[in-house]
């Protein structure tokens, strides 16, 4: 079995001190970097944008994971991949035509994620799920950092692998929000493939081993 991933999400970082973050992502045991992008109409916040994005890629040695929390991503999927995203995810409840967009950021030579909001079924994507590479069910409503974890997510990693397998399909899971050493094992037991940290990471006394810590739970 592919072994488990981290994904730290740059939202938590230091933005003040983001060439020494990025530099603690790249020496770590971490897997990708999670990218936030929030356009404050999708949800209540915004984070940070392209030029921010594009001086993290400079520095960064891994996966580019880009989580666009803003509507109509269909307007800047050229952007992103121009900026170097490696994983370009919309949320399914931005977008209007899913199969179309889908089809749009595998043009642009990217892998495709789909979010899903806590009050999201899995069920509705049973029909494009031969089309994602990556699903990321929200375990937090999505626009912030620091919240708590959702327990409902652990039903929904469940039954999401369920349709994966009933369909044959290669797709990822990937949990985003409130993921800790507390519910990392669990997650993975579930059927997560990819576990996104902000706080949990950043806000520790030693992030590269508290990353090394989450490996090692996850396996
Ligand atoms: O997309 C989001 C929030 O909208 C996440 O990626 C958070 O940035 C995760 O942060 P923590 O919950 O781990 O602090
Ligand atoms: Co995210």
């Amino acid at each position: 079995m592919a072994s488990k991933l981290i994904a730290p999400s740059v939202l938590a970082a230091d933005f003040a001190n983001l060439q020494r973050d990025v530099e603690m992502i790249n020496n770590s045991d971490a897997d990708w970097f999670h990218i936030d992008i929030m356009d404050g109409v999708f949800v209540p916040n915004i984070s940070f944008g392209m030029p921010v994005l594009r001086d993290i890629v400079k520095h960064a040695t891994k996966t580019i994971d880009v989580h666009l929390m803003i509507v109509d991503p269909d307007r800047y999927i050229k952007t992103f991949a121009d900026l170097g995203s490696n994983i370009l995810t919309v949320h399914y409840e931005a977008c209007t035509h899913l199969h179309r967009t889908l089809q749009a950021i595998k043009a642009e030579g990217m892998k495709a994620g789909v979010a899903i909001n806590p009050h999201t079924n899995v069920s509705l994507l049973e029909d494009t799920i031969n089309d994602i590479d990556l699903v990321c069910i929200m375990s937090v409503n999505p626009g912030f950092g620091g919240q708590s974890f959702i327990e409902n997510t652990y039903k929904k990693v469940q039954q999401l692998k369920e349709i994966i397998v009933r369909n044959n399909a290669s797709t990822m899971i990937e949990i985003d929000g409130g993921v800790t050493n507390k519910n990392a094992k669990q997650l993975v037991d579930a059927g997560a493939d990819v576990l996104v940290a902000g706080s949990y990471v950043f806000k520790s006394e030693n992030p590269i081993e508290t990353v090394k810590g989450l490996k090692e739970i996850i396996g």
